[in-house]
């Protein structure tokens, strides 16, 4: 018998390589506002709490100091703006993600996503995918008062889909979706490529640490 019956899988740096759009619209935000554009390196070291934090992080780089309030909130819709209009464009998945998930949809296994990303953004990204209708249930950052690392996210979903978090693996990229899983029960997949503040995930102590999505086969024991 297989060890789960739910997958709750990350979005960013798990199943797409997002920076490059997301460093487009923090460079057409910056721009904007007449301050230095940042690099897409540095961006990608900002990545992992929402969208607040990684406006706030850009701005803060950009300069020097942290912005106000006003200045957060004028730069947030910038950023929105011009998020929106890479969000569903050239998608890039890393190698093995589209079979894999094939692979688990085919088990019968059921599986949720569990984003930072701001909602608003993260439907139109999964039909621009042709992942809309692979998850039973979707979470944005900002779907419920806290996000991942808070564990209530993925234990919102567990209730959800009444799936006990033991019978849950959670596969991310970051060390918020290995301390989430930790904190609500659950066993967690930590892929290496993606971005973990320019840290190894190892460093966190996922259950597994995975080079390549496809490793995901043989944990499911698919
Ligand atoms: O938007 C972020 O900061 C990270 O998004 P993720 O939770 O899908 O990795
Ligand atoms: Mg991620």
């Amino acid at each position: 018998m297989a060890d789960f019956d739910l997958v709750q899988f990350d979005l960013d740096g798990t199943l797409i390589d997002s920076v490059p759009q997301l460093a487009d619209a923090i460079s057409a935000m910056l721009s904007k506002l007449g301050l230095a554009t940042q690099s897409v390196n540095a961006v990608r070291g900002w990545v992992g709490n929402g969208a607040d934090m990684l406006v706030q992080r850009a701005l803060t780089a950009a300069l020097g100091q942290a912005p106000d309030a006003a200045l957060q909130q004028q730069a947030r819709s910038m950023f929105d703006e011009a998020y929106a209009n890479h969000a569903d464009g050239s998608l890039v998945f890393y190698p093995g993600v589209l079979s894999t998930l094939e692979q688990v949809r085919a088990s019968g296994m059921r599986m949720a996503l569990v984003t930072n990303k701001p909602y608003r953004f993260v439907p139109g990204i999964l039909a621009a995918a042709g992942l809309g209708s692979h998850f039973e249930l979707v979470l944005g950052g900002d779907s419920l008062a806290e996000k991942k690392p808070s564990p209530a996210p993925l234990l919102h979903v567990c209730r959800q889909l009444d799936i006990s978090p033991a019978r849950s693996l959670m596969v991310g990229d970051s060390e918020n979706d290995v301390l989430a899983a930790k904190a609500a029960g659950m066993a967690v997949a930590g892929l290496t490529y993606g971005y973990n503040y320019g840290r190894s995930i190892a460093d966190s102590q996922p259950d597994w640490v995975l080079d390549d999505f496809a490793g995901l086969a043989s944990i499911l024991k698919l």
